[in-house]
Order: structure tokens, then C-alpha cells, then sequence
């Protein structure tokens, strides 16, 4: 079982930018509650000091009142130190949060982003970054200050009589376990309905996303996984709250148990004679204070195990372990070359590999075309050279040095990357063509541009250059958008470009930029290219093909595949029919 103050300090440590800042913060908590701990603890010798109207431990009425004044003034003040310290805290993590979530993205593996923990991450930083921001303002302050002056009220209590502390004492472990079986209640609770409320949010978006097929399936009416995901999450809704409930029933049962049995019992040994009636009442107030401040302790202890698993995906984050890489650039060997060695990779434990022993060589200034079925792996073998993930088993080099050895810098100052899914900035287009260097002036901006047909769209758009490409690249076709992944490409002029060739985006004007764009890469870089039309793979210095399984089938120039004969020429045959091509032989 999990107590919520033993392990939420660390985490929260993690959260901000100054931990330092949390020590005045608890320091002043727990210095309030020992003033308001003692301030209810004076109740008992002041009202003493009135009933028998004689000194208590040296003062008189007057002497005590001045102490009950001279507290309450001190618990003001202090209780405004301690907000501010804790508001201070709230706010250092508001302000750094972003930026410690920014240098974990920085540092993660690209492969890290296809996570669900990356899916969550926009929703972390806006609607629930408040709700963890009251954690540090309003909940784990009162928390520390509330137990400190019960445990101030403990110790006053036995050095007034020990038979009172030790009733007081007795209610401490009743707490204790309330909160725990209330907190457990409400995991439990939580832990029936919160997959259900995810799996429908997912749902729902999915039906919003996917409007255009459900309506050409005229299936709009009755979308079935939404039904059901709606019926899952308001019978899971239905359970956990229910047992939701019973935690918080319990916990208000218990504070009101625990008030009757401490008036009973102050109430048996003022009869019995062991207390006099006035401190016996006095007392009955202080045990009333006392446990409403027990039960304050359960609800701050409840509501930070309500935001524990908000508490804990923002620590997920934190915490995701980057991919090791060398603190310096290594020495390349072989700048330009590329080349697997018995590499294998599955993305998940258990999960079939999407490549097996998979070894092949591109030299520099050559162009390799990967072909092979869909799902044979050729993306999976793009994403290893970047290193979007590393092999389970081989050893990637690029530049002639394993990518492990590289720092991220490096890597990817020798690649520039051309896949499907182009993103652009919400940016000019001039802009998205210019990220790909730095120091690029107008001059190569432009020339890349015209080679990639980049120039054709801006003379097309309103705005021309200055058109802005709207979040992602919305604003402009998929064919498009890769054409300016292209230019990008060009402009960066790296040593080794990754295309992968998407069919699905190409028309004849796109197809002719790509081949013109594709051989002037040929002539400043080596080129792997996931090809799928007849002209790349025919011109490439050599083709690898994969089969359905993620295996190296074959390598070689057209011709000696061909003449092996083999899945290749079936391949080959069936994309001469779909691209209407036919070759002599
Ligand atoms: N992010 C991922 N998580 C889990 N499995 C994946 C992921 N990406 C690909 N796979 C699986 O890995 C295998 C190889 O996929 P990959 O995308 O590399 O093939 P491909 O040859 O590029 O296919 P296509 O030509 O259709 O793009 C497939 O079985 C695929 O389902």
C-alpha cells in the first residue's frame, strides 16, 4: 500500500527547477503547524487558569489569553510566509515544467513519440498542469502543517495528563488506517473506471477522425465500438464510484466514532474523578479540534492520492530514459557509407521481429533501393539508421561508425530524412524549406526549391513564399508537402539522404520532381531510397529485397535479380501491371 506522503516528495522534487525551494516550503509548514498545534494546546491551561482561577505553570489568566494572542498573530503571519513559500514552489514548477518536458523531448529516441506516454503529453502540459500545480499550492502545505500540530496536540496532551494523551494517541492508528483503506477504496475505484473513460475518449475521437469512412459506409447512425465503449464507461463509472463512496462514507463514519468514544471517555474519568469537570471539558474541545484536524489530514491525504496518477504520468515523463550516447563525436571512418550487420529488430517484447539478420552495404555516393512487400520491414530499416530505436541484435553503422557510438548531433548531421509523414511547421513555405540549413541564404533556398518543384506551389499560393503551410502542412497537398521535405533535404546537403518514396502521394508533376530531385541527391549523396517505382529501383547501383518476413531475399543490380528469379521477379511482374509498364528483355 502506498502512503501518499513517502514517495509524492521526490517526485515532486523532480517537477521543478529549484528543489531547493521545497525546504523553506515544508520548513514553514511545519513551523505552522507547531504554532497552531500549541495555540490549541494553550486552550487547556487557559481555560484551567479561568476555572480554578489560580496560575498554571507560572501564569495567570491574563498571562495565558496573551499567549492564546501572541499565537494567533504568529499563525497569521506565518501561515502567509508558508502560502507564499508554497506558492512560490507552484509557481517555479508552472514555469518549469515545459521546459523540463521540452529537454526530455529533446533527449528522447524518435521512436519514443509513437508511445501512448507521448499521446498524454499535450494534455499534461495545459488542462491538467493546474491540477498538479495544486498540489504544490494548496494540498501538500496543509498536509505537512496539519500533522505537525497534531502531533503537537499529542505531546501537549500527554504532558498534561497522560491518560488523555494516551486516549489521543489511541485515535492516531483508527486515522491511520481509515486513510489507508479510504485511499485503497478509491485506487480500486479509480482503477475500474479510468481505462474505461480512456478507451471511450479514444473512441470518440477515433468516430470524429474516421467521419469520412464511417459516412461512406452510411454507418454514422450506429457506430458500434462508441456504443460500447459509452455502456463500458458508465457501468465502470457506476462500480468505482461506489467504492469511491464507501471510502469517503468510512472515513466520515470513523471521525464521528472516534469524537463519541473520546467524550465518553473524557466523560467517564471526569466522573470517575480522574479529571476536574472544567479541564475536562476543555479537553473535550481540544480532542474536537483534534480530530477535525485528523480528518483534515485524510482528506489532504485522499486528495493527493486522487491526483497520484497524474503525479505519476508527469514522473513517467520525467523520468523516461534517453537512449545512451557518447559525451563527444566519435571519428568516422567511412563518411557516407551506410551498412547493417546481422541486424534484427522487433518493436516489442514478444512481438515478432519486423527484421531479421538483416546485413547489407551502401557505399558512399551510391543509391540503394530497399524493395520488398508491405510490412517486410524497409521503414523499420530507415527508422534503425536514424535511430529511432536500437537493433535488439547487429550492430547499424553510419559514416562507418555503429550509430551507438555517435552523439544525436552527429548522427543526424550526416542524415537528412524524406519519409511519408512530412510535417511542416505552422510557418511560410520559404520558412519550411529554409529549416533544413541554417546559414542557407535566399540564393539556395531557391535553388533547392526549383529542383524539388517548390517554386511551382509558391506560385500557385496567394501569398506565394510567404503563404503560411497552416499546423502540420495541412494547408497543402501530401504530394506537396513532400516536395518540400526534398528541397529541405537538398538544402542540408548531408552526406546521406533517407527517402522513402510514397506512392499513395504521387501524381505525374510530383513524380517528375522527385526523379529530378532524386538525381541531383544522387550526386551529392549516397541515397537510400524505400522505392516503389520502376525508374528508381532500375537506377539504383543496387537493390535489396526484403521478403514478407523482415529477411534480406536478395541484393544485387535489376538484372542479377531478376535473373535469380525468385519473389523479386514476382514483385517486379506485379508492379510492371500496376504501373503499366512493360519491359523487353
Ligand atoms: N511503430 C510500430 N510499432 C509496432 N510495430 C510496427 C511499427 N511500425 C511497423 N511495425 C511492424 O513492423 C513490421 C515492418 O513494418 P515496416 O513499416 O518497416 O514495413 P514496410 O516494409 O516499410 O511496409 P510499407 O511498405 O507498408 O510501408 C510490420 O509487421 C509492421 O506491422
Amino acid at each position: 500500500m502506498k502512503l501518499p506522503l513517502i514517495d509524492i516528495v521526490p517526485r515532486m522534487q523532480r517537477m521543478i527547477s529549484h528543489p531547493e525551494n521545497m525546504r523553506p516550503a515544508i520548513a514553514a509548514s511545519v513551523i505552522v503547524g507547531l504554532v497552531e498545534g500549541f495555540a490549541l494546546a494553550a486552550l487547556l491551561p487557559t481555560i484551567s487558569a479561568l476555572a480554578e482561577d489560580d496560575a498554571v505553570w507560572g501564569l495567570g489568566l491574563a498571562g495565558w489569553l496573551w499567549v492564546l494572542g501572541v499565537l494567533s498573530v504568529a499563525s497569521f503571519l506565518l501561515n502567509y510566509w508558508a502560502n507564499k513559500a508554497n506558492y512560490d514552489v507552484a509557481l517555479d514548477f508552472l514555469r518549469s515544467f515545459h521546459r523540463l518536458v521540452g529537454d526530455q523531448v529533446a533527449k528522447q529516441p524518435l521512436g519514443w513519440f509513437a508511445r501512448p506516454l507521448a499521446g498524454a503529453l499535450s494534455r499534461m502540459v495545459s488542462s491538467e498542469l493546474m491540477s498538479a500545480g495544486e498540489i504544490f499550492a494548496h494540498m501538500f502545505g496543509p498536509l505537512v502543517s496539519r500533522s505537525t500540530a497534531a502531533i503537537v496536540i499529542i505531546v501537549a496532551a500527554w504532558f498534561w495528563d497522560p491518560a488523555l494523551g494516551l486516549v489521543l494517541t489511541a485515535a492516531v492508528p483508527v486515522f491511520v488506517l481509515i486513510t489507508l483503506a479510504s485511499t485503497a477504496l478509491m485506487r480500486k475505484g479509480r482503477s475500474i473506471h479510468e481505462p474505461k473513460e480512456a478507451a471511450l475518449a479514444n473512441r470518440v475521437v477515433e468516430y470524429a477522425q474516421c467521419q469520412g469512412a464511417i459516412r461512406s459506409c452510411a454507418r454514422n447512425d450506429d457506430y458500434a465500438p462508441l456504443g460500447h465503449a459509452l455502456e463500458g464507461a458508465y457501468s465502470a463509472k457506476k462500480r468505482g464510484l461506489w467504492l469511491e463512496t464507501i471510502g469517503m462514507l468510512l472515513s466520515g463514519m470513523v471521525t464521528q466514532g472516534v469524537i463519541v468514544v473520546l467524550i465518553t471517555v473524557t466523560g467517564s474519568l471526569a466522573t470517575d474523578g480522574v479529571l476536574q469537570p472544567i479541564p475536562a471539558l476543555a479537553f473535550i474541545g481540544l480532542a474536537l479540534r483534534f480530530t477535525s484536524t485528523l480528518s483534515a489530514i485524510t482528506e489532504s491525504a485522499m486528495g493527493l492520492e486522487s491526483r497520484r496518477p497524474l503525479l505519476d504520468a508527469l514522473d513517467d515523463v520525467l523520468t523516461a530514459q534517453a537512449l545512451p550516447e557518447p559525451g563527444s563525436p566519435g571519428t568516422l571512418p567511412s563518411p557516407g557509407s551506410v551498412e547493417l550487420d546481422d541486424v534484427s529488430f522487433s518493436y516489442s517484447i514478444g512481438s515478432a521481429p519486423a527484421v531479421r539478420n538483416v546485413s547489407m552495404t551502401v557505399s558512399p555516393g551510391s543509391m540503394v533501393a530497399l524493395v520488398g512487400p508491405s510490412g517486410s520491414g524497409k521503414t523499420t530499416i530507415a527508422r534503425l539508421l536514424c535511430r529511432f530505436y536500437d537493433a535488439d541484435k547487429g550492430l547499424v553503422r553510419v559514416g562507418g561508425l555503429p550509430v551507438t557510438e555517435q552523439t544525436s548531433e552527429q548522427l543526424m548531421g550526416q542524415l537528412s530524412m524524406v519519409f511519408q509523414d512530412v510535417y511542416l511547421f505552422d510557418d511560410t513555405l520559404e520558412a519550411n524549406v529554409a529549416v533544413g540549413r541554417e546559414d542557407a541564404t535566399e540564393a539556395d533556398i531557391r535553388e533547392a526549391a526549383d529542383l524539388a518543384g517548390v517554386t511551382e506551389i509558391a506560385e500557385r499560393l496567394p501569398d506565394g513564399w510567404h503563404t503560411r503551410v497552416g499546423e502540420g502542412g495541412r494547408g497543402i497537398s501530401g504530394g506537396e508537402r513532400q516536395r518540400v521535405a526534398i528541397a529541405r533535404a537538398l538544402l542540408k546537403n548531408a552526406p546521406i539522404v533517407l527517402l522513402d518514396e510514397a506512392t499513395s502521394a504521387l501524381d505525374v508533376e510530383n513524380e517528375a520532381n522527385i526523379v529530378a530531385a532524386i538525381e541531383r541527391l544522387r550526386e551529392q549523396a549516397t541515397v537510400v531510397v524505400i522505392a516503389h517505382r520502376l525508374t528508381t529501383i532500375m537506377g539504383a547501383d543496387k537493390i535489396v529485397a526484403l521478403d514478407a518476413e523482415g529477411r534480406i531475399e536478395g541484393q544485387g543490380t535489376h538484372e542479377e535479380l531478376l535473373t535469380a528469379g525468385g519473389t523479386y521477379s514476382q514483385f517486379w511482374r506485379r508492379l510492371e501491371e500496376a504501373q503499366g509498364w512493360q519491359l523487353a528483355h
